[in-house]
């Protein structure tokens, strides 16, 4: 057993003095190659321990290792060399001499790497040493003392590289000096009166950052969006650049920044790099994430850099000499100005083809130019509602005139079908309806309401009808499965589901009273404003701002809805309230922003004069040449004309037969439709025509008469006529003239015949229907309530009686009165209920609740307007306009 164990100890003894001899191999293989081969050799401590018999042929080892690398070495610097050129071509790698002054072409792909000098491995020969910058890396710049200017001059003579090798306006620069307010790189000053280079105020880093911050989170939603992780993966996929790539040049001091800000740029290194923004950053004692390279100086023409390891000592390229920088700058911003071209006008706007989009998931179209570029505004799932605000003048008409030329240039009426109205006294839409003077409408114009400033109520039908709309959608969705335009449409290849978009100038007169109309208007809109998204309906809606904003009070769900945003300039509270983007937007711009007004999706656009004499015009009639042909014209609603009876198509419609109604004004209404009476043989079918508006009410019954007459062939109904008012004498004979001529009976009574007559109507037999036309029925109730001797019933007593039986036998009062409560007197005892309907001018509508059993009407009386209540068809009363009568 001893002997075993003595064995085994004997064995672990060898074995680990032979791992000691191996370590201390190591250890000082690891010292050598600490200090290098070559200098081990005369370190006289390292050289006797080479001298151990332990270390026997270490040193051969060594050097036969450094031969191998070194017959490799000799390769390196040209294959760095052709690297270098392949991925820093032209201005990126080649001498300044060979560039300065040129201007970059159209490119997708930037080069990966750009030069910032050369190294020399050994006699082989130098190597170009680059370093990787926009959308590949950060840099990380470390200043040794008296250095500055070195920095100063290799950061410029890369940008320089840069700006020269891009397109001009595809790279821009934000400078930001920690000690300096104005001198930062000066060099490239007159870049700075254009958007390539802006340089930030030392105090105001928070907005650089902030900048910085709101372009990679609008990036970022923009290319993820489009199912893409990076800038650069969108661009190449799309074959298009939609951004431009950014470097921020951050000057600091060595000193650590305050933890707040530190925190923002180590959020925004971590996800510039994807959204084509990339950091240089000098003497910023941080680590940034995301990628970076670090350059640190050694002196004013050395430094070392993390690509060539820190043995590998770099001579910086010499600086390019100011003047030509400077002149360079020059003309990059020459070209530049030159590229975006003067300001751009309403045909920019337009698509060389028109009508060649699906609005399937979006509608899409540029408003306006920012430096050249366009700026657009989506309507779509992000975005599907706007607000629109700015003072009076600031170009609100003519923004909306915008976007609704470049938008019906893309999308044809199938696909977009627009609601135009404007609360405002004016006519700004009405130039898209057909007028006297231009034949032309927009095909895509389905309404246009102008003047309907005292018309709230037409607000509210549009409103309607958007919902009901917006139901239909929904139902159709379902049946189909699907939740939203974009499914159905796919499901339902053949249905006609336009996006609808509906614009509201104006629209705080819809909130403007607390009244019923108010409260519906903010149920409607809300519905509309939540649910429209899904089913492409879209709301537009203007308002000079602060009074647009105020009537959101108490409706945050609308305004939330409201994404999009568009500030005039002065606009106030349509951006955010730290947004002051608007306040500094230059006349005729406006700021376009699609994150609810918060700062970071600001996007200022010059807005071209698309409202100016002849510019719409020009493309309607295209468009209108192009479409009308399927298209029906669009309804137009104008709050100052009333129409004429003879020009409603519900009057030029009626034919002798059917159901005898009497038309007596036009609904307010989406639908081009008049307000009518059915005067059937059921108790109550009598009209009564209310208050002193004589016009008014001369109107409404000689509207009444004269529609009916249209509906019976001649000798098939009899007008009883009686005038009681002597001024309207000549209309009612007007009237009854005319209907005789149409050969109708007529027979027109005196006052004192009213009576008899009275009694007769109920019992004389009679073959076809009459109708009794009493104008001023109060002036005649004295004569009416006087008995003769010896009778017992008044003529006031027979005439409650055709009023409450006639109708069941052909007979019809439509009378007017021109005061409640003669009407009430009329009526006695009987209650209202005789009185189907009524049409009310200038009375209370505390007066009329008693007609329109019991319910609270609201009713403020204005000119050219009733309110008519119809028993058998309405739940509470509507608003009409009175015909226009032609000698009024
Ligand atoms: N981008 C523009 N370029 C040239 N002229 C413009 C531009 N925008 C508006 N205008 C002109 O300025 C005037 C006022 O513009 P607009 O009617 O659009 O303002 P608004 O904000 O709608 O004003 P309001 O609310 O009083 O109607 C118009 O004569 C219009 O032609």
């Amino acid at each position: 057993m001893r002997q075993q164990l003595g064995l085994v100890l004997g064995a672990a003894r060898s074995s680990r003095e032979s791992a000691e001899t191996n370590l201390a191999r190591l250890e000082l293989q690891r010292r050598i190659l600490q200090v290098g081969i070559s200098r081990a050799a005369t370190d006289p401590e390292l050289s006797e321990a080479l001298l151990n018999p332990a270390m026997a042929g270490l040193r051969d080892q060594l050097n036969e290792v450094h031969n191998a690398f070194y017959r490799d070495a000799g390769t390196v610097p040209a294959k760095l060399r052709a690297l270098v050129e392949e991925a820093a071509p032209g201005p990126a790698g080649q001498p300044p001499s060979s560039w300065l002054g040129r201007i970059g072409g159209e490119s997708l792909t930037p080069p990966p790497l750009w030069r910032i000098g050369s190294s020399t491995l050994d006699s082989t020969g130098p190597f170009p040493v680059a370093v990787p910058l926009l959308e590949e890396s950060h840099l990380a710049i470390t200043t040794a003392p008296k250095t500055r200017a070195a920095v100063e001059a290799m950061i410029e003579g890369l940008l320089l590289r840069v700006l020269s090798a891009m397109e001009p306006g595809s790279v821009r620069v934000h400078l930001w000096d920690v000690g300096q307010l104005t001198a930062v790189l000066p060099n490239l000053y007159p870049l700075s009166r254009t958007s390539a280079v802006t340089v930030y105020d030392p105090a105001r880093l928070e907005d650089l950052l902030d900048e910085l911050a709101g372009h990679i989170r609008r990036i970022h939603a923009q290319t993820m969006q489009a199912g893409h992780q990076t800038l650069r993966g969108m661009r190449e996929s799309m074959g298009q650049r939609t951004e431009p790539w950014r470097i921020a040049v951050l000057f600091g001091n060595g000193e650590e920044w305050a933890r707040e800000p530190l925190r923002e740029l180590r959020r925004i290194a971590g996800g510039a790099l994807a959204a084509g923004i990339s950091l240089i950053v000098v003497d910023l004692p941080t680590v940034l994430g995301g990628g970076v390279e670090n350059i640190r100086l050694l002196d004013e023409r050395h430094a070392v850099t993390s690509m060539t390891g820190s043995e590998i000592v770099v001579d910086l390229d010499p600086p390019i000499p100011a003047t030509d920088a400077g002149s360079t700058a020059s003309r990059l911003a020459e070209a530049l100005i030159a590229r975006q071209g003067g300001p751009r006008s309403f045909a920019d706007l337009l698509p060389t083809e028109l009508g060649q989009e699906s609005s399937a998931r979006e509608l899409r179209a540029p408003v306006g130019f920012f430096e050249g570029d366009p700026v657009e505004v989506v309507i779509g799932d992000g975005s599907p509602h706007a607000l629109i605000g700015g003072p009076s003048g600031s170009g609100k008409t003519n923004f909306l005139y915008a976007l609704i030329g470049s938008l019906a240039a893309r999308y044809p009426p199938d696909e977009l079908a627009l609601y135009l109205l404007d609360f405002k006294e004016g006519v700004s839409f009405a130039g898209l309806a057909p007028g006297r003077r231009d034949a032309s409408w927009l095909p895509h114009a389905r309404l246009i309401g102008v003047n309907v400033n005292t018309d709230r109520e037409f607000g509210l039908a549009l409103l309607r009808f958007l919902a009901d709309e917006l139901r239909r959608r929904s139902a159709a969705a379902k049946e189909h499965e699907v939740t939203d335009l974009a499914a159905l449409r796919q499901q339902d290849p053949d249905g006609h589901w336009p996006r609808i978009v509906a614009i509201i100038d104006e629209f705080q007169y819809l909130f403007a009273g607390r009244d019923a109309v108010t409260n519906q208007a903010t149920a409607l809109l809300e519905d509309i404003a939540r649910r429209g998204r899904a089913q492409g309906i879209h709301l537009i809606l203007a308002s000079q701002d602060i009074a647009g904003i105020d009537a959101f009070w108490g409706k945050p769900a609308v305004f939330e809805q409201c994404t999009l945003r568009i500030a005039m300039p002065k606009a106030r509270r349509v951006l955010a309230e730290t947004n002051n983007a608007a306040v500094a937007a230059p006349k005729w711009h406006a700021v376009v922003n699609h994150d609810s007004g918060v700062a970071h999706g600001n996007q200022l656009a010059h807005v071209p004069d698309s409202s100016g004499k002849d510019i719409f015009a020009s493309l309607q009639r295209e468009l209108w040449e192009r479409y009308a042909d399927e298209h029906q014209r669009p309804r137009l609603f104008d709050g100052a004309h009333s129409p004429m009876l003879e020009q409603v198509p519900a009057y030029v419609s009626l034919t002798p037969g059917g159901r005898p109604h009497a038309l007596i004004g036009q609904s307010i209404d989406v639908e081009d439709a008049a307000c009518a009476v059915e005067l059937s043989r059921s108790p109550g079918r009598n009209l009564a025509v209310l208050g002193t508006a004589m016009a008014e009410a001369l109107s409404i019954m000689d509207a009444a008469a004269r529609s009916l007459g249209r509906q019976f062939a001649p000798g098939d109904v009899e007008f009883v006529v009686c005038c009681l008012v002597d001024r309207c004498a000549p209309a009612v004979d007007q009237v009854a003239d005319g209907l005789k001529a149409d050969g109708h009976l007529i027979e027109k009574l005196r006052e004192d015949e009213l009576t008899e007559r009275m009694l007769r109507l109920l019992e004389e037999p009679a073959e076809h229907p009459r109708m009794l036309l009493l104008y001023g029925v109060d002036a005649a109730l004295p004569t009416l309530e006087a008995k003769k001797p010896g009778e017992l019933k008044s003529g006031l007593d027979h005439f409650r009686a055709v009023l409450k039986q006639g109708p069941t036998k052909g007979v019809h009062t439509l009378g007017w009165w021109r005061s409640t409560a003669r009407l009430k007197d009329t009526l006695g005892f009987g209650g209202p209920d005789d009185i189907g309907a009524w049409a009310a001018l200038d009375v209370q509508g505390s007066e009329l609740s008693q007609f329109a059993a019991g319910q609270v009407v609201h009713w403020s009386p204005r000119p050219g307007r009733a309110l008519f209540f119809d028993r058998s068809t309405h739940v509470s009363p509507e608003v009409m306009i009175p015909f226009d009568r032609p000698e009024h």
